[in-house]
């Protein structure tokens, strides 16, 4: 059997496709810090439009993931993710040959669009061709792909940027996108036997579910308690992360400490790192001891740690501030065990609904967590600026993490919760 026949080597191939075009999704969506001083320059933005342009991914994303669920579970990931695969990379082409903020910020969206059905699809691959309790070592895995597209979105991309310049990088990884979505259409089949062939022993065949059967899944999906509660940790898990890296992180460390912006950029490079192996740590332990809710609370209790140093301490050794990011991008593996738990909650054919719901709520709150932090920000300004960056006061940067520090220990008492009420599992 060759690479192609044997569906236990097949499935990797189609996975690292799929995940190539996941990598593509996570530079587009954090690009916008290292490109923000020439999109400044091209389009004439304000700081506010800046911000409206990068925030244009998130609200696009975050309203795509329910109806991407639907197409997943009817359609299958080959024809979502490969059309989502074009779709971004059209967007990308579009961004890199704009002249206006007006295009840009289409073009944008049009990323958002085609990044937005990515990740679910990649899970709903997964369902198909990995048994129960490699679920959430795949998860993990796709996580730490974000994690790796986070490194390369800083410095990597700085260097490519300044060697080429933002319009050629940016029309490079739609090249890259365009022959990444072709490769998931010739390799990521529904199933194994939508291949034509073998079925991998533990890997059920799943039924394909109708329309009608997919509207009663979201019917319960809402009226569901527990869905919400695995909301609510995903909510604040991927909230967090992502604002601590994306945004609030590196201003904190150059206000407080007065580090310059590159010196501070290291320690969200440190919370990247985390994230490019905590989730598949944490993912591959839940998998092996064949528990989901213990290393989920046990995790999003240290998560909830880790974001309460700078609430608790305000000025902490820097030393404390390094682990509490590295610690942050560790942990945030056992917030993604919310989507492994969801999806083990629902039949097989309705895993990609199930699964975005719990998507829909870590990108709603990786757009409002930032802007709720930017209020409280706000009203403790000091009226400078230090580096260009409009410095708050340290007790405004104590209250903006506990409003992070809060929403995760909510969550860390939902997992808890949910924890007990499950004790067998
Ligand atoms: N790993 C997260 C997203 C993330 C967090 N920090 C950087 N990226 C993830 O996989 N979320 C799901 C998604 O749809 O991207």
């Amino acid at each position: 059997m060759n690479v192609l026949s044997d569906p236990t080597k097949r499935r990797w191939l189609a996975w690292g496709a799929l995940a190539t075009v996941f990598l593509l999704v996570n530079l587009h969506r954090l690009s916008t810090a290292v490109l923000s001083e020439q999109l400044t320059a091209d389009f004439e933005t304000t700081a506010a439009q800046l911000g409206t342009l990068h925030a244009s991914f998130f609200l696009i994303y975050a309203a795509i993931q329910i109806p991407t669920g639907v197409l997943a579970d009817r359609v299958g990931p080959r024809y979502v993710g490969s059309v989502g695969a074009i779709v971004l990379s059209l967007g990308a082409v579009g961004f890199a040959l704009s002249e206006s903020y007006l295009l840009a910020f289409v073009s944008r969206g049009l990323i958002g669009l085609g990044s937005g059905v990515i990740f679910v699809s990649i899970l709903r691959f997964c369902a198909n061709w990995y048994r129960t309790d490699e679920f959430a070592t795949m998860t993990g895995l796709t996580g730490s792909v974000a994690g790796l597209g986070a490194i390369l979105a800083t410095t990597p991309l700085a260097i490519t940027v300044g060697v080429f310049g933002w319009r050629p990088t940016v029309l490079g990884l739609a090249v890259v996108g365009f022959v990444a979505g072709g490769a998931v259409f010739l390799l990521a089949r529904r199933s194994p036997a939508h291949a034509g062939l073998d079925p991998i022993e533990g890997v059920p065949e799943q039924p394909s579910v109708s329309l009608e059967e997919i509207g009663g899944y979201l019917r319960t999906l809402v009226t569901d308690l527990d869905q919400w509660l695995l909301s609510l940790v995903f909510f604040a898990g991927n909230g967090s992360i992502l604002t601590l890296i994306g945004l609030w992180g590196v201003p904190y460390l150059v206000v407080v400490y007065e580090l310059d912006v590159t010196t501070a950029s290291y320690f969200t490079l440190l919370g990247s790192v985390g994230l490019l192996f905590g989730p598949t740590a944490i993912g591959w332990v839940s998998d092996r001891v064949g528990r989901r809710f213990l290393p989920m609370t046990i995790g999003m209790g240290l998560l909830t740690l880790a974001f309460t140093v700078v609430p608790l301490l305000g000025k902490p050794p820097l030393a404390v501030v390094a682990a509490s990011y590295l610690g942050a991008g560790l942990l945030f593996g056992a917030a993604m065990l919310s989507l492994s738990v969801v999806k083990e909650r629902y039949p097989a054919g309705a895993s990609g609904v199930a699964t975005a719901t719990v998507n829909t709520a870590g990108f709603i709150g990786a757009t409002i967590l930032p802007a709720i932090m930017g209020v409280a920000l706000d009203a403790h300004r000091t009226g400078e600026t230090i580096g260009g960056t409009v410095a708050y006061t340290q007790y405004g940067y104590r209250l903006a993490f506990a409003i992070l520090a809060g929403c995760l220990g909510l969550a860390f008492l939902s997992s808890a919760w949910l924890s007990l009420r499950n004790r067998v599992v």
